[in-house]
């Protein structure tokens, strides 16, 4: 069966390949038709499953994967937040999110100057393209817990709850 995950960022893409070995993977670009930087859990895991249901719909009999990372707020301390979904066949969306860290006061406020995560990270971090590599959690945990390394824990969860469901 094929898998087709809706982005080309290989955090991402190489989670997919770890957890799904048996399966042919391919990755195509898949709008997630929110914010390009999402501020919530709500508007992020809507921003995976939308990823997911375009794979699916451009794919017909393929398991579609989104993932979407985002920011969202507890009180007032922000922190990274990270959503997927696998759509299958018969159109079931399973869901999950990742781990999440507190990310410091001064990420906050270029974030409501308006600037993406994405570039924040890379000045802050004064790196090329943090996202694709060890990611926000990755520089903020000493490496300790990479990017793909949380989104591999997200696509054991959806792996995990879609053979739960076909296991009946
Ligand atoms: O190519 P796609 O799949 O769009 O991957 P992306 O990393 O650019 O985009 P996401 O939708 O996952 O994340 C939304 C924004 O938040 C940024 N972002 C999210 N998590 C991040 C992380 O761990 N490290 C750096 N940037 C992150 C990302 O670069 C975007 O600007």
């Amino acid at each position: 069966m094929k898998i087709i995950i809706g982005s080309k960022n290989p955090a991402k893409v190489n989670a997919v390949l770890e957890i799904f070995p048996a399966y042919t993977v391919i990755n195509m670009d898949a709008a997630s038709s929110v914010s390009a930087q999402p501020f919530s859990d709500e508007e992020t895991r809507e921003g995976a499953v939308n990823r997911a249901l375009e794979c699916v719909q451009k794919n017909p009999n393929t398991l579609g994967v989104g993932l979407e990372g985002g920011v969202m707020y507890v009180e007032d301390q922000l922190y990274l937040c990270n959503w997927g979904a696998l759509v299958d066949q018969e159109r079931n969306i399973y869901t999950a999110s990742g781990a999440r860290i507190p990310l410091p006061e001064k990420i906050n406020t270029e974030l409501k100057k308006g600037h993406e995560l994405g570039d924040v990270m890379d000045q802050f971090a004064k790196k090329q393209e943090v996202r694709k590599k060890e990611g926000a959690i990755g520089v903020f945990t000493n490496e300790l817990v990479t990017r793909k390394e949380m989104f591999v824990h997200i696509i054991k969860l959806l792996r995990g709850q879609w053979e739960f469901h076909n296991r009946f």
